[in-house]
């Protein structure tokens, strides 16, 4: 495990002889004030943190690598890092500055969110209305738009993964279960690749999950964009499309495309949603023929989508 980016803390020390001497180490937990647990996962812990030198706030993912190697959670660990050194440079997505280890555990050190989860903010207000819809739909669109054009398929996008700064603006997060699209420079994968693509056995969360996924266990970019089409949805409805009192109903309804649109449901976003959840992932709408819908018209997709103030949720 290499750790990446080098961050290096100035220490004063006494050497042999007794003289002060300012060395150059690399950045260690020591250097760092850990705070609250922001969240949990199966194999890592992210906690709320403080350089104790520039006073800067990061959010610190902390993997066991004994956990790891007995829950054989390596190649997840690697697919994370490889992820997020792709994307490293996109107001959308939650930065990874460096890494580094001790004996016992791995430390990402990454962008903090102070605003939470999209989802906390929805269920504070219950449904978003056009303006707001239209804003986070149109950051989280613009994230995913560079995060394929980098070779990475996210597979569990929903609005517990997407954070927000203290901007309200979007971060998406937890690239864990992310798909790496092989470098198109690199040599064909053996033909055993799709193979063992179909035994995968990762399916991201029952609600946000694409029928392709549930049918012939494939995942293509246009998975990310049903997801994004169930998001659009819940803003605007305050509840996902597919919700079934099991997960087994909730799969049933999603590979049978049984949701409906509550009254009053904007009709320009319902078409948008309509075109998003379709079951033939090649029949759906592609991210350019989401920024070109009507729902979207007018809606600034440029540099400026990141700089405007966002709205006030209502
Ligand atoms: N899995 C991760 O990489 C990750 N997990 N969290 C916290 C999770 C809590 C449950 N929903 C998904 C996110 C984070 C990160 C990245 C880095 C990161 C940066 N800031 C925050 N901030 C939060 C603030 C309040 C509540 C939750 C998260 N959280 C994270």
């Amino acid at each position: 495990w290499k750790d990446r980016g080098a961050a290096v803390s100035l220490r004063r020390e006494v050497d042999a002889d007794g003289r002060t001497v300012i060395r150059s180490v690399k950045k260690g937990v020591r250097d760092f004030n850990f705070g609250k647990v922001l969240g949990e996962g199966s194999y890592s812990t992210v906690f709320f943190a403080t350089d104790r030198q520039t006073l800067r706030e990061y959010a610190i993912k902390v993997l066991e690598k004994k956990h790891i190697i007995k829950e054989k959670k390596i190649k997840y660990v690697n697919i994370e890092k490889n992820t997020l050194n792709r994307l490293t440079d996109h107001p959308g997505i939650v930065r990874l500055y460096y890494t580094f280890q001790d004996e016992s555990s791995l430390y990402y050190v990454l962008d903090l969110c102070n605003g939470g989860e999209l989802l906390g903010v929805l269920k504070k207000t219950g449904t978003f209305d056009v303006e707001c819809t239209r804003f986070y739909g149109a950051q989280i669109l613009d994230a995913v738009d560079y995060m394929h054009s980098r070779g990475v398929i996210h597979r569990d996008l929903k609005p517990e993964n997407v954070l927000l700064d203290d901007q309200m603006h979007v971060k998406i997060t937890d690239f864990g279960t992310a798909k790496l699209l092989l470098d198109p420079r690199s040599p064909r994968p053996p033909e055993d690749a799709a193979e063992e693509e179909r035994t995968a056995s990762f399916v991201g969360t029952a609600e946000y999950v694409s029928p392709e996924l549930l049918t012939d266990k494939s995942a293509g970019k246009a998975s990310d964009l049903w997801a994004f089409g169930c998001i659009i949805y819940q803003l605007l409805a305050g509840r996902p499309p597919f919700k079934g009192a099991t997960e087994y109903l909730t799969f049933q309804r999603i590979v049978n495309l049984e949701y409906e649109f509550p009254a009053g449901f904007p009709p320009a976003a319902r078409d948008l949603v309509e075109r998003c959840l379709v079951l033939d992932p090649n029949r759906r709408l592609t991210v350019e023929h989401i920024k070109n819908h009507e729902f979207f018209d007018g809606q600034n997709f440029s540099k400026d989508l990141w700089r405007v103030k966002a709205p006030r949720l209502r």
